[in-house]
This record gives structure tokens, sequence and C-alpha cells, in this order.
């Protein structure tokens, strides 16, 4: 596929209404009081294993299935928007429900009080990040796919992101995609691999497919070298996954 014509991972979107836009507004404003991290974290030592090299790593049990049952619990109580109908030109097909938040705060625990931050900046793995990392993005977004619901195929965008939490602000990029999943067959979740295509081209041959694991954090390199990838369709369950990116220093 040629880079002008890359699937982008925007909302998509056809015109919402004033109600929806009301609801998605009081939505991005308010950060959610999110469970704490019990038991402390991070359970397990946290090693890196790579699925394809320096594109895709995951942490299994970064968060125990205890807490992702919490998570769970919590994220259904939040304001979740079906994906609405047809996507704009050039857009993946994401089809889903989701939250989205800026949420400083969280990115900065998730970062800061769950192991994360070691486990990236350790000497073996430093080099894969694509710069020096300095925190997460705050756009946090939660995924919750039912039967039938899938994310197409698509590339993850590298974006410029400000980090408020430090003095003075900090001008960062991102180079990674996280995601957490919180539930998998052990939950009864059939379906919803993240599957990833090393050649641009989605055949069944060449396929990468990444079994769900409770609790388990996987990271794909995204911007330029992005894989394409897609969310396959659940078939019964429901898959959540919680959904941030890898922040470097923009020079
Ligand atoms: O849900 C998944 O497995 C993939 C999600 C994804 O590709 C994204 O958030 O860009
Ligand atoms: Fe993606």
């Amino acid at each position: 596929m040629a880079k002008d014509k890359r699937l982008k991972t925007a909302n998509p979107q056809t015109k919402p209404s004033p109600a929806v836009k009301a609801a998605a507004a009081a939505a991005v404003t308010t950060p959610p009081d999110w469970p704490a991290f019990k038991p402390p974290l991070p359970v397990v030592d946290l090693e890196f294993d790579s699925l394809v090299e320096d594109k895709v790593v995951v942490l299994r049990s970064f968060f125990p299935k205890n807490l992702c049952r919490d998570y769970v619990s919590f994220l259904r109580t939040l304001p979740l928007i079906t994906t609405p109908g047809k996507p704009k030109r050039g857009d993946a097909v994401r089809v889903n429900d989701r939250f989205q938040i800026q949420d400083p705060r969280f990115a900065d625990r998730l970062w800061l009080e769950t192991g994360l931050k070691e486990a990236v900046l350790r000497d073996e793995v430093s080099h894969l990040w694509g710069g020096q990392v300095v925190g997460l993005n705050p756009n946090i977004r939660v995924y919750r796919y039912t039967p039938g619901q899938f994310f197409d195929a698509h590339y993850d965008d590298a974006n410029n992101v400000t980090l408020t939490t430090t003095t003075p602000p900090t001008q960062s990029r991102t180079t990674w995609t996280i995601l957490i999943y919180l539930t998998s067959s052990t939950e009864g979740c059939v379906g919803g691999e993240t599957v990833f295509y090393p050649h641009d081209r989605q055949s069944a041959k060449e396929a990468i497919p990444v079994s769900l694991e409770t609790g388990m954090l996987l990271l794909h390199k995204h911007g330029d070298d992005c894989m394409l990838h897609e969310g396959r369709e659940v078939k019964a369950g429901e898959k959540w996954v919680l959904r941030t990116d890898l922040c470097v220093l923009r020079k």
C-alpha cells in the first residue's frame, strides 16, 4: 500500500448530532477515578518477550488478573461511545465501543507506578524506542469489542504530544503503541487477536496473530515503521483494551 494511501486510525465519524457532540465533550473533560493499582505493581519481573524483532514486544502479567477484573468492572461504568456508521475516506473501519480521555495524571501513574518505566529504560531494550523515552501519551483510550466488533487493518500514526506534568512541559513525540489486554479466553473472549502483517499485505499466509492474554502489555512500533495491523473480530465474550503510546523527547 502506498504511504499516501495509508489507512489511518482517525475516529471514523459521520456528522454527529449535537447531543452526541455534547456527550462526547462532557466525556473528554473529566478524568475518571481509575481504580488503584492493587496489589502494588509490578507483580512479576517485567521482562520483554520479542514477538517481531524490533517491532513488537510484550510484557506478560503486567496487570495481575484480579486487577484486570477490577478495571473491567470499572470501565463498564464509563460512557463508552459506539463507533458511528461509515468511516471517512482514508480512515480504517473501527467497530467497537470506546472511551477517550486526556488524562496526564493517569498516564503518569501507568508510567511511574507499574514498573513500566524501569522495564522500558533497561539497557537491553532502550535502543528500540527511537529516542529518549519521557513518558506516556496522556490520550488514554479504552476499547470494548463485543461479538461482531473488530478494528480493520490500518497503521498507527506518530503524534507530537506535550507532556504537561513536568515543569516546564516536555515536547515529545509518540513512537510505539501500547495496548494492555484486560480480557482473554480465560474470561470467555473468543477471537479478537491483534494481527500484524509485516509486508503491508493483509494476507492470511503472512499474518502474525497475537492471542489475547489477560494482563499482557503489548508495544508495537508505529509511525513510518508501523506494520499493517488489525484487531480481529470478537466471536464471543468481550475484549477490553487500554491504549496509550510511548513518548520520546522531541528534538
Ligand atoms: O484492539 C486491537 O487489537 C488493536 C487496536 C489498535 O490497532 C489501535 O488502537 O490502533
Ligand atoms: Fe492500531
